[in-house]
C-alpha cells in the first residue's frame, strides 16, 4: 500500500515559518503559472500571489478593484496547486462583499489550498494601496470582514492564516491605522499589514507594537509607491516577519518583453534573447510530466517528447 499520509497543510507550513525565531519569510510576487514556476525553480519555499498582477495579467487592467472573487480564486487555486508543498499567500482585496461574501471567499481560498490571504479596509471601489484618494470602510465593517473569515475557518475546521491589511495610514494617520489593525487582531487576524508605511522610523515603531502583541508584521515592497524600499535584511532589522514583492516579476516582464517587442518592431529581430523553447517548457515541468505519463504506462510519450 502506498504511503498516503496527508502532507502538512499549507497554512501549518506558513505558521511554522512565522514561528521561527530570527527568521523572515521572503515571498516573491507571482501572478500566473509561469512566474510561479520561475519562483519555485529559483528555490523559494513560499509564494505571494499579487492582486495587481492578477488583474493585469488576467484582465489587462490596472489594480482598480476590477478582478472579481472568481478571477482571484481561480488564479490563487491554480498557483497553490502547482506544487502544494509550497505555501501561497494570496491577495483577497476587500473580501468582495459583506460578511456572507467574505465567508464564501474564505471557503474558496481554503478549498483552493491557499495558506494565507489578506483582507483590507478599502471600499469595494478599491485601488492599489500606493495610489491616491483611497476610500475606506468604517472600522466596524473592516472588523466584520475579519470576523467572517475567522468564523468560516472555525466552521470548516480548516485553517488559513488571516492577514489584516489597513489602508488608513495615507489619509487617517498612524494611530487610526494601528488601532484598526489591533481591532482586526481581536477579531481573529493573525498577521498585520500596514499598507504604505512612510519611513523606517514608522516601520520600526509599528513592528515593535505588533511584536508586543505577538503579531507578525508584513512589509509590502512596491518600487515607485509611497513606502521606502527596504531590502530583506533591512526589513528584518526593522522587525518585519514577512516581505512581499508584488511588482518584482511585473517590472521584469515590463522591461524585458517591452525590449523584445521593440526590437521585433523596429529592427525585425525575431529571436529575442533566444531562450530555447525546451528550456521554457522544462521550467514548467516538461520532464516530470513525461516521466509521470511513462510511469503509468501511457503510450503518448513512450519515446520521450
Ligand atoms: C499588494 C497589492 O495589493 C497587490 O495587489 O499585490 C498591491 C501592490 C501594488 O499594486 O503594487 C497594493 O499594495 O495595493
Amino acid at each position: 500500500m502506498a504511503d498516503l499520509t496527508p502532507l502538512p497543510s499549507a497554512s501549518s507550513k506558513l505558521r511554522a515559518m512565522l514561528a521561527e525565531d530570527n527568521a523572515i519569510v521572503v515571498c516573491p510576487g507571482v501572478y500566473d503559472g509561469f512566474t510561479a514556476r520561475l519562483a519555485i525553480k529559483t528555490g523559494f519555499n513560499i509564494l505571494y500571489m499579487t492582486g495587481a498582477g492578477t488583474t493585469m495579467s488576467r484582465l489587462g487592467a490596472a489594480d482598480l478593484g476590477l478582478a472579481t472573487m472568481n478571477d482571484m480564486r481561480d488564479n490563487a487555486t491554480m498557483i497553490a496547486n502547482i506544487d502544494p508543498k509550497i505555501p501561497v499567500i494570496a491577495d483577497a482585496d476587500t473580501g468582495y462583499g459583506g460578511p456572507l461574501m467574505v465567508g464564501r471567499t474564505t471557503a474558496a481560498y481554503i478549498n483552493g489550498g491557499v495558506a494565507a490571504f489578506h483582507l483590507e479596509d478599502q471600499a469595494t471601489t478599491k485601488r492599489c494601496g500606493h495610489l491616491s484618494n483611497k476610500q475606506l470602510v468604517p472600522a466596524s465593517t473592516f472588523n466584520s470582514r475579519i470576523r467572517a473569515a475567522a468564523a468560516t475557518r472555525t466552521q470548516l475546521s480548516r485553517d488559513i492564516v488571516i492577514i489584516a491589511r489597513t489602508d488608513a495610514l495615507a489619509d487617517h494617520g498612524y494611530d487610526e491605522a494601528v488601532s484598526r489593525l489591533k481591532g482586526a487582531v481581536e477579531c481573529g487576524a493573525d498577521v498585520a499589514f500596514l499598507e504604505g508605511v512612510r519611513s523606517a522610523e514608522e516601520a520600526r515603531k509599528f513592528c515593535a507594537e505588533m511584536k508586543e502583541l505577538g503579531v507578525p508584521a508584513l512589509y509590502n515592497c512596491v518600487p515607485g509607491g509611497v513606502s521606502p524600499l527596504f531590502d530583506v535584511q533591512q526589513a528584518k532589522n526593522l522587525g518585519y516577519k514577512i516581505v512581499i514583492t508584488p511588482t518584482l516579476a511585473l517590472g521584469a516582464v515590463y522591461e524585458a518583453v517591452g525590449k523584445a517587442f521593440k526590437d521585433l518592431k523596429e529592427a525585425g529581430e525575431t529571436k529575442g534573447n533566444a531562450v530555447a523553447v525546451r528550456d521554457l517548457f522544462e521550467s514548467c515541468g516538461l520532464k516530470e510530466a513525461v516521466e509521470f505519463d511513462q510511469s503509468c504506462g501511457g503510450k503518448g510519450f513512450e519515446n520521450g517528447a
